[in-house]
């Protein structure tokens, strides 16, 4: 059959199969049914999204040991015959899915039965090009040309608005991402555009596909950087079937998990110390800062406090006998007991609660017993003494009982936190482990404890981590955080003790990381390279992979942003290389302070002129970015939108940012104002970075608007 007839025999297929499903499922109390309704509502939706473009490739294979060659047609979703469950059209996640991802031709091996892997060999991939719903031509490739033609074509085609799915081109090397091992922990190390965030994305889409028939483990969870980014993530989950996924950055997890609502200091200040010029004593204070921030974030913090959490927790326990009457008593072993056996599973304070609760039941009992048997002992006539005993009695015990609950010892997380940090040998002792300046230290050490003396001080993001530590070992998580797995993006800005408490969220979970530390622009947290979390939070136990092919911007751009990170690239992490998608090169632009506000207005113009809409004006601060926003309104009466930590919703379009908000965006056209060698100093490898995430945010075009001389980091070797 034509591929054209064939793709009509689809659609009718698709038509009567939504018109059957239609009237199936219906509301009940029955869970059975009502997952199966939601299981067909699914189907059915799937069904109506195929219909525009059933499919988007076709292979053609051979199994080994069989002589029938096989084809296979493969779409976003599944279809097929409902009676004989024969495919039409395969999945993108199904097993056989495989052979049109992988770059190798021969001996391809699948999982499609885990236990018996079959080996294929693939003779032909047809790509098929749809333009509005219809099928334009189709394109064979015996050899993987073909895939990067396609390839090259989605990413020119490309704006950043919104990110979008790539299931017609996910390569080879993202692809083993995409379909490693749910049960495996994955820390993924990527260049920045490799793709980290969308192969995340397609990773929740291929884990809930493998789960599809158990709603119980198709909990996920996503923690992204900020709000604005998790709208500019939006619609792919839901393109790629996949809805309901928690999604939440770290403050708001924080501010759920937490028992009570707790302030946290802004981060503005410190940043304005970072990003702002420095002169030796500024130096030293980010030097200390930087330091106490390790300090928190470090698994040897956690260690600590770990230590601390069971020292305290065997102090909840008296260390006394309940003595009520000489009849009721219960010794310490046996409340011990109760505490630590009977209530093993339960968060400490839980315990202490259900202990209370007993021993309240054992004094009301005690109350009783003694009551009943004093009325026993009473002679006819004497009901008044009795009342007035039987309170006696009851006061007696209840004295001793709430004397004794005065004991049981309770226990404020926040107090505690500050008590540890404001204990020197701690605090020496986890700065020990970490570091062998004596000085910096020294005098870090003096940092926290002073920080950490006051009982009103404003707590800091740095905090968090530590808090719920503690929290889930005291107060335990809400019930609503267990998830299958967890998908942790920009996961560089997190440190290691971050990551320690979100693999405690849930007993089972599983945590897929991804990140660059090359991306690191927030020195006073985050990573700088994964040792930490292999090592410490996973005991290497968790699969490190990396990405090294970068996507997103053109050959020209890439170059042009590597000169920044060369001079100061991570040990053992490669500089990005770029798909071969070539494009303009980038334009540095001269102007003054009379006509920057001009000249910038003019750029802008002249962008959207040649048909780009997501247009980015970075800036190095938010301070900066302020400033030029009022400059441009009085010169020029010119409307600059600002894109900060404060907005709510991201629909893409002209903004101006700082560059740590531009973080994992992407735009059509950058334009970096003024990078200087004053304001972005070339002995700092903060600022490299800086300007390195900046310039790989442009898909097609990168301007540098200079008014000053031209910052050695971007300047050629
Ligand atoms: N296989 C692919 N096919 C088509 N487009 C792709 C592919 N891989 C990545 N891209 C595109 O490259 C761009 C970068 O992807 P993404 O934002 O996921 O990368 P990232 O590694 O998270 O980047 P960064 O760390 O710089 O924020 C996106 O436009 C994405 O659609």
């Amino acid at each position: 059959m034509k591929e054209k007839e064939h793709v009509e025999a689809i659609r009718a297929h698709i038509v009567r199969d939504a018109e059957a499903l239609r009237g199936s499922g219906k509301p009940s109390n029955d869970y059975t049914e009502t997952v199966l309704t939601a299981i067909l509502q699914n189907q059915s939706r799937e069904l109506i999204k195929s219909h525009r473009q059933p499919h988007f490739a076709r292979i053609f294979f051979k199994e080994h040991g069989r002589t029938v060659n096989e084809d296979a047609y493969i779409g976003r979703f599944g279809i097929f015959e409902r009676e004989t469950l024969q495919p039409i059209v395969l999945d993108w996640r199904s097993p056989i899915a495989n052979l049109y991802y992988n770059d190798a031709f021969e001996n391809v091996s699948v999982d499609v039965d885990p236990k018996h892997p079959l080996t294929f060999d693939l003779e032909r991939k047809r790509q098929f090009e749809f333009r509005d719903g219809s099928l334009e031509a189709f394109y064979d490739s015996e050899n993987g040309a073909l895939i990067d033609r396609l390839l090259l074509e989605r990413l020119s085609a490309r704006s950043g608005d919104k990110l979008q799915d790539i299931v017609e081109t996910i390569q080879a090397e993202q692809n083993r991402i995409i379909r490693a091992d749910a049960r495996e922990n994955m820390v993924v190390q990527g260049v920045a555009g490799s793709g980290k965030t969308t192969i995340a994305l397609h990773r929740l889409s291929y884990l809930a596909y493998q789960k599809r028939n158990n709603a119980a483990h198709t909990q996920f969870l996503v923690i992204a950087p900020n709000r604005v980014f998790l709208d500019y993530i939006a619609n792919v989950l839901p393109d790629l079937g996949v809805e309901g996924v928690a999604q939440y950055t770290w403050e708001d997890l924080t501010h759920h998990l937490l028992p009570k609502k707790t302030k946290f200091a802004s981060e503005a200040q410190k940043r304005m110390l970072f990003f702002e010029e420095s002169d030796d004593a500024k130096r030293a204070e980010q030097q200390i800062i930087i330091h106490a921030a390790r300090l928190r974030g470090s698994m040897a913090f956690a260690r600590l406090l770990l230590r601390v959490v069971e020292k305290v927790a065997k102090q909840i326990v008296p260390d006394a006998d309940l003595v009520l009457s000489p009849r009721h008593q219960m010794p310490k072993e046996e409340i011990a007991r109760r505490f630590f056996d009977d209530y093993r599973y339960e968060p400490y304070l839980k315990r202490r609660k259900r202990l209370l609760d007993s021993l309240a039941r054992f004094a009301q009992d005690a109350i009783k017993e003694e009551i009943a048997r004093f009325d026993k002992r009473l002679t006819k006539g004497r009901y008044a003494d009795s009342l007035e005993q039987s309170a006696k009695i009851k006061a007696a015990i209840e004295e001793r009982y709430a004397r004794y609950v005065r004991t049981v010892k309770n226990i404020d997380i926040y107090a505690l936190y500050r008590k540890v940090l404001s204990s020197e040998n701690n605090v020496s002792r986890v700065l020990a482990e970490l570091s062998d300046d004596l000085e910096l230290n020294e005098q870090t050490k003096r940092y926290v404890l002073a920080r950490y003396a006051e009982a009103d001080r404003t707590l800091e993001w740095e905090d968090s981590a530590a808090l719920l530590f503690l929290t889930r070992h005291f107060h335990g998580f809400a019930a609503d955080t267990r998830y299958a797995h967890m998908i942790v993006d920009e996961a560089q800005d997190l440190s290691a003790f971050q990551i320690f408490v979100l693999t405690k969220l849930s007993p089972n979970a599983t945590l897929s990381i991804f990140g660059d530390v090359s991306q690191s622009i927030s020195p006073y947290k985050g990573l700088t390279s994964w040792d930490e979390v292999t090592r410490d939070v996973f005991a290497e136990r968790a699969a490190y992979k990396t990405l090294e092919q970068s996507y997103r911007s053109t050959v020209e751009i890439v170059t042009f942003a590597n000169r920044a990170l060369q001079r100061y690239q991570t040990p053992g992490i490669p500089l990005a290389k770029p798909v071969l998608r070539h494009g303009v090169e980038p334009e540095i632009l001269q102007t003054d302070e009379t006509h920057e506000v001009g000249a910038l207005i003019e750029l802008i113009s002249r962008i959207q002129s040649e048909g780009y809409k997501q247009i980015a004006v970075v800036e190095k601060t938010i301070a900066a970015c302020s400033a030029l926003q009022d400059r441009l309104q009085k010169d020029a009466a010119y409307t600059l939108p600002l894109l900060s930590e404060k907005t709510e919703h991201y629909e893409g379009g002209l903004h101006l940012m700082p560059i740590y908000m531009s973080k994992g965006l992407e735009f059509d056209a950058v334009i970096v104002l003024n990078p200087s060698e004053h304001s972005y100093d070339a002995r700092s490898s903060l600022h490299a970075k800086l300007l390195y995430v900046a310039c790989t945010r442009a898909l097609h075009r990168l301007y540098i608007l200079q008014k000053d001389p031209l910052t050695p980091l971007l300047q050629a070797e």
